[in-house]
Order: C-alpha cells, then sequence, then structure tokens
C-alpha cells in the first residue's frame, strides 16, 4: 500500500516540490494537498503583472485542476488545515475533514505584515499577496481615485505601479529615506525613485504612519508628524512573517520560521516544512529561487534519494516595473573588509556597484542597464577568486580600456550544471530550456517563454535564457522574435498594424477577435495602442474609441492630485492678445480657478477646475483646446525672432504659429513638442524638442528626436531647407513617419534611437517620398476637429459629458466619442 502524504498549503514553493518528487519516485505516495485559497496552484509572482495589466488570471495559472485529477493528487481546494495532531498523525480541517498522514509538509507560505495602527480594519485597507488582493484592487480603480502604498520596497512599488496602470493616483509612503533600501544601495535607490516620479508617482519617504481615518471605508492616512494625506484604498507592503502558526500548535519547532535542518525536517519525525513558512540555519526566504531548491531538497529526501542536503541560497532580486531595469544580488552595502568597484554614466542614467571581499564578489547593484546581472550573480554564487582581476568582473579581460567583455556567455553556460535554476520565477532549469531547444525546436526566447515559461516572470532571467539559446544554437540561428505588444497577444507592433492595414480591421473588437487575442477585451496597454495604429491606418473609416483612450484624453482636460482639472487653451506659437487675456481673466474669476500659471511651452494653464465647469469654461473661453492631456502635438515655442529680436535672421513667431496651425490636434503615438528659434542663439531651446527649427542665414535646419524631459536628449540634425513651405513639408513627412512606424507611447527620443536617424534621413530623402507621406498626414488632418468645440456644440455629446461628470463613472465618459 501507497504511504499517505499530506500537504499543508498549495503555494509555490509546495507543489514545485510536488512535481519534482512525482518525477523521482511517481507511486511512491496517495498525495492530499488541503489549500485555503479557492484555485489551483498558481504563480504568485504574476500577481504583479495581472496588476498592470500585462497577464491575465488565467495567464498564471502553473497547475491547472487537470494536473491535479492526472497525478492522482486529491486537491481540497478553498479549505483551511485548522489541526494537526503529530501524535495521530492526523490533520484536520475548518470544514470538518480529517486526514490521515504518514508523511506531513507545511507549505504554508507567508502572512503580510499588517501595520496594527487604528483604523487598520477599515474596508479599503488591504494587502497584496494572493488573487483576492488583487482583484479588489482592481475593482477599487474602477470607482476610486486615490491609493496609498504602505512600503517602498519591491510588492509595494509593483503594486503603485500596477495602480498607477489602472488609472489611480498613487502615493507610496516609505519609512526610510531611501527606496528599496533592502535591496539597494543610496545611489541607486535615488536614480530609481528619479524614474518612477518619472513615471507618476509620488513618494512620501521617512513617514511613520499613525492612524487611518474614514467611517466604514479608508479616507485617508494620518502620520505621526501631524500631516494627513486622503486615500480612498490602503495597501501595505511592509514586508511578509513565516506562516507558521498552525506548525506551532501541532508542537513542531517555530522560531521566526518553522525551522528546520538541511533536509527540510522539522524538529518532528515525519513533518517537513518547505517555503516562506520555513527557517534555515536562521534564515527565512521571501524569493522563489531558493524556495525551488528546498524543494528540490526535500523531493530527494522523500523519494529516498540521496543528496547534500540544503546549504542556504545567495539572493538576488530584480523589481518587475516596466520601464525600470534594477538588480540586486547578494551583499550590496559597504562593510568594513569589502571594496567596491562603482561604475556611474549620469548621461545614460546607468549605475553598477559590484563588492568584492578578499577578491571575491559578494554582492552587486545594477541601475539602468542589468545585462551584467547573470555574469555577476554567476560570479557570487562560484565564490571565484579575482583577486588583481577584480575589474574583469565588469569590463573583460582589458580591464576598462576597451570595453565590456563580448564573449563570457558561453563559459557561463558551460560553468552551469543541468539542474541548476536559470528561472528563478518560474523554476526552470537549464536542462528544461536545452530540452526544449532539443526537442520542441525553440529558436528564440519568446518561444522558449511559450514553452517553459523562463522569462514569463520578472523578466531578470531574459538575458541568461538569450545566452543558453546562443550558446546551443550559435548566433546565426537564433531568430530575433519580437515581443507581443502586451500580455494579450504573441504578435509584434509591425505584425499587429501589417494585419490591421491588409486585413482592413477598423474597430479594436475586430482586432482583438480576428487576430485571436488571449483575453477578448484586452488589456489597459493594447486597448489605446490598438485604437492609435487603426485611426492611423485608416483615418476615414476608423470611428474613434474613446474607451480605449487614456483617462485624461477621454475628459479633454488632465486630472490633478486633488481631483480637479486643468484647462489649457490653445495659444498659437505663444503669441496672445489683449482680447483673449481678458477672455481668460473673466473666465478665470467666473469659475474661481484657484491657479493661473504660464507653462513651459508658452501658454496659460487654469488649474484646480472642477469637473462639472469644464463645458461651461470651454464655452466662455471660446478658444481651440491646447490637448495639454494628449498624445498629439501640444506646443510650438517661439522666440521672437526677427520681429523685435536684433539677433534674429528669421520670422520665428510666423513660421511657429503656421506649424501649431497646420498640426495641431494630430493624433500620434505620444506626445510631441516643437519650437522655432529665429537664430542659431536658439533662445526656444528647439534642439531638446521632438522637432526644432533653427534660422540660419538664408534658411532653417530641422532638429528631430530631442527631449528635456527626465531622459534629457540632445536633438539630431535632420536636414537644412530654404523655405518656411519647405519646413512645413519636412515636418509633415517627418511626424507622418514617426506616426507610421514608432510603437504606440514611444516619444520621437526613444522612436530614433531604435530606428536610427539614418533610416529616417534614408525614408524622408526622397521627394516622392515625402510627397506621399505629407498625403497621408494632410488627408488625417483634414478629419481632425476640435474636441472642446464638439462637446459645447452638440447636445448629445454634452449630455453624455455631464453624466460622466454626474456618476463619476470613466463608461460615460466612453459615450462622448468625440472623433
Ligand atoms: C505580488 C507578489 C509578487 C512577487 N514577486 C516575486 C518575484 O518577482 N520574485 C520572487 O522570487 N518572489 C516574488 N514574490 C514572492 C513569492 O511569490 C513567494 O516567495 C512564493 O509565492 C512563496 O511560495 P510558498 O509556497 O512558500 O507560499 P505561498 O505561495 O504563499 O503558498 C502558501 C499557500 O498556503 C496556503 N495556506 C496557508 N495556511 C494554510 C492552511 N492552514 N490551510 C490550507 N492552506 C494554507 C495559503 O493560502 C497559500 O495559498 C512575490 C510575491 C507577491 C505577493
Ligand atoms: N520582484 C520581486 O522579487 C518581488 C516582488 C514583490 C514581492 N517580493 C517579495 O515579497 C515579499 C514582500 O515584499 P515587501 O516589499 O512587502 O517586503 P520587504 O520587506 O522587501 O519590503 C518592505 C518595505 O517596507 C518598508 N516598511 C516597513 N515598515 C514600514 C512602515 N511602517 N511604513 C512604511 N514603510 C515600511 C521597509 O523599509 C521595506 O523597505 C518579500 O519577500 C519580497 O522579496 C519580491
Ligand atoms: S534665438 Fe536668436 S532671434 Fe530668437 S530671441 Fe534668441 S537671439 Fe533673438
Ligand atoms: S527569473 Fe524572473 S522571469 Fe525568470
Amino acid at each position: 500500500m501507497k504511504k499517505k502524504l499530506v500537504m499543508i498549503g498549495n503555494g509555490m514553493a509546495g507543489v514545485s516540490f510536488v512535481e519534482q518528487l512525482l518525477k523521482l519516485s511517481p507511486n511512491r505516495y496517495d498525495i492530499s494537498i488541503i489549500g485555503a485559497e479557492p484555485h489551483p496552484n498558481y504563480n504568485r509572482i504574476m500577481l504583479s503583472s495581472v496588476l498592470a495589466g500585462d497577464a491575465s488570471m488565467n495567464d498564471i495559472v502553473l497547475n491547472d485542476w487537470d494536473w491535479y485529477r492526472d497525478n492522482g493528487i486529491t486537491l481540497l481546494a478553498g479549505h483551511e488545515a485548522v489541526g494537526v495532531d503529530a501524535e495521530r498523525r492526523t490533520v484536520s480541517t475548518k470544514t470538518g475533514e480529517t486526514l490521515a498522514y504518514d508523511e506531513l509538509v507545511f507549505a504554508t507560505g507567508s502572512l503580510p505584515f499588517m501595520l496594527p495602527i487604528p483604523g487598520a480594519d477599515k474596508e479599503g485597507v488591504i494587502a497584496f499577496r494572493d488573487i483576492k488582493d488583487c482583484e479588489t484592487m482592481m475593482e477599487a480603480a474602477k470607482h476610486y481615485r486615490k491609493a496609498i502604498v504602505i512600503g517602498g520596497g519591491l510588492l509595494g512599488l509593483e503594486a503603485a505601479r500596477g495602480l498607477l496602470n489602472l488609472g489611480m493616483e498613487v502615493g507610496v509612503v516609505h519609512n526610510g529615506p531611501c527606496l528599496m533600501n533592502r535591496q539597494l544601495d543610496e545611489t541607486a535607490s535615488r536614480m530609481l525613485q528619479a524614474e518612477l516620479e518619472g513615471q507618476g508617482m509620488k513618494f512620501l519617504l521617512a513617514k511613520q504612519s499613525a492612524s487611518i481615518t474614514g467611517e466604514a471605508r479608508v479616507t485617508g492616512l494620518t502620520f505621526k508628524d501631524g500631516t494627513h494625506e486622503e486615500a480612498d484604498l490602503i495597501v501595505m507592503a511592509i514586508g511578509i512573517r513565516p506562516n507558521a502558526q498552525l506548525a506551532s500548535a501541532g508542537g513542531v519547532l517555530v522560531n521566526d520560521g518553522i525551522v528546520v535542518n538541511d533536509y527540510m525536517e522539522t524538529s518532528i519525525p515525519n513533518v517537513y516544512a518547505v517555503g516562506e513558512c520555513v527557517e534555515h540555519r536562521g534564515v527565512a526566504y521571501g524569493l522563489v529561487a531558493p524556495l525551488y531548491e528546498q524543494g528540490a531538497v526535500l523531493a530527494k529526501r522523500l523519494a529516498g534519494v540521496e543528496s547534500d542536503g540544503y546549504h542556504g541560497s545567495v539572493l538576488s532580486t530584480k523589481l518587475k516595473v516596466s520601464g525600470v531595469n534594477v538588480f540586486s544580488a547578494g551583499r550590496y552595502t559597504d562593510e568594513p573588509g569589502t571594496k567596491a568597484l562603482r561604475v556611474q554614466d549620469e548621461l545614460d542614467g546607468i549605475y553598477k556597484k559590484v563588492v568584492f571581499e578578499n577578491g571575491r564578489v559578494v554582492g552587486a547593484v545594477l541601475f539602468g542597464d542589468t545585462s551584467d546581472s547573470s555574469k555577476l550573480f554567476s560570479a557570487i554564487r562560484s565564490g571565484k577568486d579575482y583577486t588583481g582581476k577584480e575589474k574583469e568582473v565588469l569590463f573583460g579581460p582589458s580591464g576598462g580600456a576597451g570595453g565590456k567583455e563580448p564573449a563570457g556567455d558561453a563559459d557561463l553556460v558551460a560553468a552551469m550544471s543541468g539542474d541548476e535554476i536559470v528561472c528563478g520565477c518560474n523554476g526552470v532549469t537549464k536542462d528544461t530550456l536545452l530540452e526544449a531547444i532539443a526537442e520542441k525546436g525553440c529558436v528564440s526566447v519568446p518561444e522558449l517563454k511559450a514553452c517553459t515559461k523562463a522569462s514569463a516572470g520578472c523578466g531578470g532571467c531574459k538575458p541568461l535564457v538569450e545566452a543558453i539559446l546562443t550558446t546551443t544554437l550559435g548566433a546565426d540561428q537564433v531568430a530575433a522574435v519580437k515581443e507581443g505588444i502586451c500580455g494579450c497577444t504573441t504578435l509584434s507592433r509591425d505584425e499587429v498594424v501589417g494585419a490591421i492595414q491588409q486585413m482592413r480591421l477598423t474597430t479594436t473588437k475586430e482586432v482583438m477577435h480576428v487576430l485571436e487575442w488571449k483575453h477578448p477585451e484586452g488589456c489597459s496597454k493594447c486597448r489605446p495602442a490598438l485604437n492609435y495604429y487603426l485611426g492611423m491606418a485608416f483615418p476615414e473609416e476608423h470611428e474613434d474609441e474613446q474607451e480605449s483612450r487614456f483617462v485624461n484624453e477621454r475628459n479633454h482636460a488632465n486630472i490633478q492630485k486633488d481631483g480637479t482639472y486643468s484647462v489649457v487653451p490653445r495659444i498659437y506659437g505663444g503669441v496672445t492678445t489683449p482680447e483673449d487675456l481678458k477672455r481668460i481673466a473673466i473666465v478665470a474669476e467666473k469659475y474661481q480657478v484657484p491657479l493661473v500659471k504660464f507653462t513651459g511651452g508658452q501658454r496659460i494653464d487654469l488649474l484646480g477646475v472642477k469637473k462639472e465647469d469644464l463645458p461651461g469654461m470651454w464655452k466662455d473661453l471660446d478658444m481651440p483646446s491646447g490637448y495639454a492631456y494628449g498624445k498629439s502635438l501640444r506646443t510650438v515655442k517661439t522666440c521672437v525672432g526677427n520681429t523685435f529680436c536684433r539677433f534674429g535672421t528669421q520670422d520665428a513667431i510666423k513660421m511657429g504659429v503656421d506649424l501649431e496651425k497646420k498640426f495641431e490636434r494630430l493624433n500620434t503615438p505620444h506626445k510631441v513638442k516643437l519650437a522655432v528659434s529665429g537664430c542659431p542663439r536658439n533662445c526656444a531651446e528647439a534642439t531638446i524638442k521632438d522637432l526644432g527649427v533653427v534660422a540660419i542665414d538664408g534658411g532653417w535646419e530641422l532638429y528631430v528626436g530631442g527631449n528635456g524631459g527626465t531622459r534629457v536628449r540632445a536633438a539630431e540634425l535632420l536636414t537644412k531647407v530654404k523655405t518656411e513651405e519647405e519646413v512645413l513639408l519636412w515636418t509633415g513627412a517627418y511626424l507622418q513617419y514617426y506616426r507610421e512606424t514608432a510603437n504606440y507611447m514611444e516619444r520621437t527620443s526613444e522612436w530614433s534611437v531604435r530606428v536610427g536617424l539614418d533610416t529616417i534621413k534614408k525614408a524622408l530623402e526622397k521627394q516622392e517620398d515625402r510627397d506621399a507621406l505629407n498625403a497621408r498626414i494632410d488627408q488625417t488632418l483634414k478629419l481632425t476637429k476640435d474636441p472642446w468645440k464638439q462637446i459645447i456644440e452638440s447636445d448629445e455629446l454634452r449630455s453624455a459629458f455631464e453624466a460622466l461628470t454626474a456618476t463619476g463613472s470613466s463608461e460615460a465618459a466612453a459615450q462622448a466619442d468625440v472623433k
């Protein structure tokens, strides 16, 4: 008769252990798993991706219901184990069942730590640990606006990014002065903070939470210093505790976690533990890679296979926030006896720190460029002595003079054993990848991802997966497959746009259906992108889908931190008149606008406007929308040029006004800013714009791909022309080429680096190509209409907009379809 194995906990570590046990000894046990959550085993790590809209709940299932049935496992899902009788060898559940065991495994994971402050029990105060929490946040984002995340660690920042993607305003409250203080040094932490602030996160650092306000539901958070922040949702992400209470009550030795030896045996015979509930040599782990290692050891132990046991793990982490590359491993702080090699490139926002102790790499932090992560992690784990050659770890054998070591991947891969885990998030070993390459014919990273799930979590293992692929097949055999535009499809941007054009698809629903989107409703990433691509491809046929647009675009105004809106009328080229100024002043007084401010783009911002006042203000202003909220032409900044300036050689004002009048209201992949300077002194700062025009003797220079935001980039010279007419035509051709080839949400500065200035120049080189591009942009431009005017002139659109104001529902905005 088979022995009875009962496992409490149906999470990542426990089920991974069972999978390995089944491989080693498929028929040894009758296995029963008790899981408190009403789901089969899912990838908890990917909850961050679900929240961010990059994956669906279905995507994250690791072992579906059939897997349990096919392997003869009894799963009690939605059942909580409440008692263990180690003498009788039984486990009892809350629903009254009693299960007898020969071997018992605790795999109960962790509990999120909740701050025990007054008000912590209010509705809207949650942790971020499971599917239920994730669903609560997604639901809250539909009805509420302001979220506070307490805790600036990995979990808090991933929660904050997800909530931002869901359209909420997010403040992160952190008790220390530096974010991710458990993973990063101060320099990397500051760089991370700046990057995330650029993404729209607000930080309240060195703040101690005191109490949560509200009646039944939370309304805000008060700090020990007496200050207060409003909030409709509070997510606590301040660390975890091993969930060891049941084990303790059953007589198992528990310190911080369930104490185990190197073979995952607890203090009681035939009782084992694995995962986050465990304390091994005084350490409780909170990342999956070590837990999978523990699972492998326990599987051998229970299959009767000899092993060296588990000796502890070196940790490495990567933040799963798109657009941010951060890696941290081992002991990254400066301690007595350690020396660090630091490289900081402030131009490209890159920071690398490698910590040595007695010539051995003991820790590393990477920000901005994490391509060295596998190499460094491998160096830490190998314990190799680099004395005298420390710099080779980062720069290769030339010690810094010759740049990064190009080879090294082959050595790295060769040094790995077959059962070494490559993808910590998904427990994928080197052997599994080699098998997928050899037997399933995988020739690209996305194919390996689809076959094995490697790189489907934090993405930190991608360089290593690539290295294994390249080393195994040879670089020329590896297919350069583009990643899908979001988690709903494996199709790249070019494939999606190609299909839209070839099949003449005209609605987002149609695209999703025809191209077999994994999630029929799409996600927050693909919906606005598809709406843009469709409008770009078929300006006449495509009906703009307001429900697919970002919330500011639906409201034709930018929402501010206090929930009010800003109104920015168009002021062509920054030139206004006394009449316009008077009207703005009258409107500002009539609607009691709290702040009237000049913007960096030479126009006037009316801030603090109530949503219900928007249509009235637009009507009274009787000026076109400035599109300050849109992925569209924003401003054309001008200097006074030769109209008044004694240095000016050309009429910069007229040039700027003509450009703005021609290209206003144009939908673009991201916002576009222009500027015109009347001489090379360049007072309008044209060389940090998406397109900058600078007057020179006898003509104009056109600069492209500049940016003045978080990543300052100087624009590059595209061409020199003689006349104003040519400036307009080159600008039209350039903007249309950008519209047709950029990824949605890609600024021209990123796009021009990606495609290369030479490609852009080549595409615009011939007169006939420029003419064709201009013909297409003109076709689009002639269809554009001012959205403010449309709403105030159409009763239907206005009542739809007012319905939105009354209900606060974002769905109502969808009705206010203003093409
Ligand atoms: C949002 C998020 C993102 C993360 N991202 C990463 C990442 O990028 N990289 C990384 O390495 N790690 C990450 N982690 C941590 C990782 O998910 C955990 O380390 C891992 O899930 C722990 O596995 P476990 O099996 O020990 O515990 P769990 O996965 O928590 O499983 C324990 C299970 O036991 C059940 N249980 C507990 N008590 C009982 C009982 N009495 N009866 C029945 N069932 C019970 C629980 O309901 C739970 O389902 C992340 C965690 C979260 C929440
Ligand atoms: N990408 C990843 O690898 C990833 C992502 C999410 C979660 N996780 C894991 O999940 C677990 C939970 O993550 P976590 O971020 O909650 O834990 P954590 O312990 O890593 O970070 C918690 C943070 O909260 C801060 N904090 C503590 N008390 C606070 C307070 N009262 N007010 C404000 N800030 C406070 C701490 O300074 C710390 O930086 C960890 O084990 C983590 O490694 C990993
Ligand atoms: S850029 Fe030249 S023309 Fe324009 S304001 Fe400056 S100095 Fe005068
Ligand atoms: S290590 Fe996170 S996806 Fe592979």
